[in-house]
């Protein structure tokens, strides 16, 4: 049996043990440490999983994955370094935060894994892209691959694309509830009542995403079979064009990529 202990059980966190639950992990098999007795109680009642001290996740889990915000990683890093023995995993959800950040703070040959999933994985959609440090071997990756495609797709990247890859999918819902909620205004706009509005736009957020997935077809290829010759929708791709949404999104995720960099940056400087 392998523990796995989730180091900040927030928004990512909790997805993780949820999804780790649906996918037949027993609440034996996990553990999670928070800061604020609240939300341990909280998720205890939800999930029927113990609370637990670093120190006691650091000698009782195989696996310590690490979910708090990047900015909060230095505490957590004192804390896990006096208490870390052989054999034990280092899996990092943190964007921008390099694998060897852990290595140069943790005890020599501490394996670590960097994650960049994203919530999706509360209903098992997530897109999760690992990378090894150099002291992760073949077996540590399969088994954090094996642990993620219970709550979704898994790729493998090379470290140096995991910022972009944050900018891409591990912020990418965020951008495409953006567009929804824009798109349900619209709506609204229209005259349409809210709740037909939001049916309308979240069923065809789905089909689209499923064609997506699905098909195998190109988007092009998809938005074209849509668009009709001096039809409704030529109209309307005139007006995103003339707007320049498509280099906005290409400003913004270059603006995530550039975010994700600097979080990393932010403790290179602190002596090891
Ligand atoms: N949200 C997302 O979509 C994604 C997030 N990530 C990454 O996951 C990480 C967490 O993000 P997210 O879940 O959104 O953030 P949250 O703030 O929701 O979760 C972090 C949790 O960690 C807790 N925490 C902070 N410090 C400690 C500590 N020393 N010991 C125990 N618990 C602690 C926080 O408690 P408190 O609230 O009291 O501070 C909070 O509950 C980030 O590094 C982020 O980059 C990655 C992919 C997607
Ligand atoms: O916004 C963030 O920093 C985190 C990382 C990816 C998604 N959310």
């Amino acid at each position: 049996m392998t523990t796995i202990a989730v180091l900040g059980a927030g928004k990512i966190g909790e997805a993780l043990l949820s999804g780790l639950l649906s996918g037949g992990r027993r609440p034996d098999e996990l553990l999670f440490t928070e800061r604020a007795p609240e939300r341990s109680a909280e998720l205890t009642k939800r999930y029927g999983i113990s609370a637990v001290t670093v120190a006691q996740a650091a000698e009782r889990a195989d696996v310590l994955v690490v979910a708090v915000k990047p900015q909060d990683i230095g505490p957590v890093l004192d804390d896990l370094a006096p208490l870390l023995h052989e054999g034990k995993l280092i899996v990092s959800l943190c964007a921008g935060l390099p694998t060897s950040l852990y290595e140069s703070r943790l005890p020599e040959g501490t394996p670590v894994v960097r994650v960049m999933p994203n919530t999706p994985m509360v209903v098992g959609e997530a897109m999760s892209a690992i990378s090894p440090g150099r002291n992760a071997t073949s077996a540590h990756l399969a088994l954090v691959e094996e642990l993620l495609a219970c709550v979704g797709t898994v790729v493998k990247v090379p470290e140096s694309q995991q910022d972009a890859v944050t900018a891409l999918s591990g912020s990418g819902p965020a951008y495409f509830f953006y567009l929804v909620e824009a798109m349900i205004d619209a709506g609204i706009l229209l005259g349409l009542p809210r709740n037909v509005s939001e049916k309308l736009i979240v069923q065809s957020a789905v089909g689209a995403a499923k064609m997506l997935a699905e098909t195998g077809e190109h988007p092009v290829t998809l938005r074209e079979a849509v668009t009709s010759p001096a039809g409704t929708t030529i109209n309307a791709i005139r007006e995103l064009e003339n707007h320049g949404v498509r280099a906005a999104l290409l400003a913004a995720i270059e603006a995530a990529r550039d975010r994700s960099v600097e979080l990393g940056r932010a403790h290179e400087d602190r002596p090891s």
